[in-house]
């Protein structure tokens, strides 16, 4: 199990590279990924959220939470209609926000064995495919929201840490 960094942790703003080349570490490391979004739990997750800065994600919007899906070099090649759905994000606990996005998108990955594959998804996984994406170019959910509301949801989260670390320093 990973580590998943918190928001405002400025790790989460840094830019993912890709892959070069999809060997036994990378795989590692979709595993590790998968086994810490199925724990979180959650239906996503990007490199960048446990301090990785490579273009990997692994999503599994499955009911039976048995289909994980893995994108290496994911690359949004085309993108229809717009949607609103209400967002969480495990970088930014217990909040969740109005966030207006593609309602169907074609994205271009490399899969777990490095080959080459194109889909084209609507629904929650085209949300949750332009959720992670925006993870490897450091931006998050809150980005999309007024700065205010992002200002509100900042001091509660920075306010939440000081209070676990001094209860943990007790
Ligand atoms: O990237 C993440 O932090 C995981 C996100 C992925 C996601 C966010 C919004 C909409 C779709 C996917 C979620 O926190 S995973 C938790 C979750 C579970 C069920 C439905 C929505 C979000
Ligand atoms: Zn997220």
């Amino acid at each position: 199990i990973l580590d998943i960094l918190t928001f405002p942790d400025p790790r989460l703003r840094k830019k993912a590279q890709p892959v070069e080349q999809v060997d036994d570490r990378i795989r590692r490391l979709v595993d590790d990924m998968l086994e810490t979004m199925y724990a979180a739990p959650g239906i996503g997750l990007a490199a960048t959220q446990v301090d990785v800065q490579r273009r990997i994600i692994v999503i599994d919007v499955s009911e039976g939470h048995d289909t994980p899906l893995c994108f290496i070099n994911p690359r949004l090649v085309a993108r229809e209609g717009t949607e609103q759905m209400d967002e969480g994000c495990l970088s930014v606990p217990g909040f969740f926000e109005t966030v207006t996005r593609a309602e169907r998108v074609t994205v271009e990955a490399l899969d777990r064995d490095g080959q080459p594959f194109r889909l084209d998804a609507d629904g929650l996984l085209a949300v949750c495919i332009q959720h992670e994406i925006d993870h490897l170019d450091g931006k998050l959910f809150v980005d999309h929201i007024s700065i205010l509301k992002r200002q509100r949801i900042r001091h509660k989260l920075e306010k939440q840490r000081k209070e676990r670390e001094h209860a943990e320093a007790a």
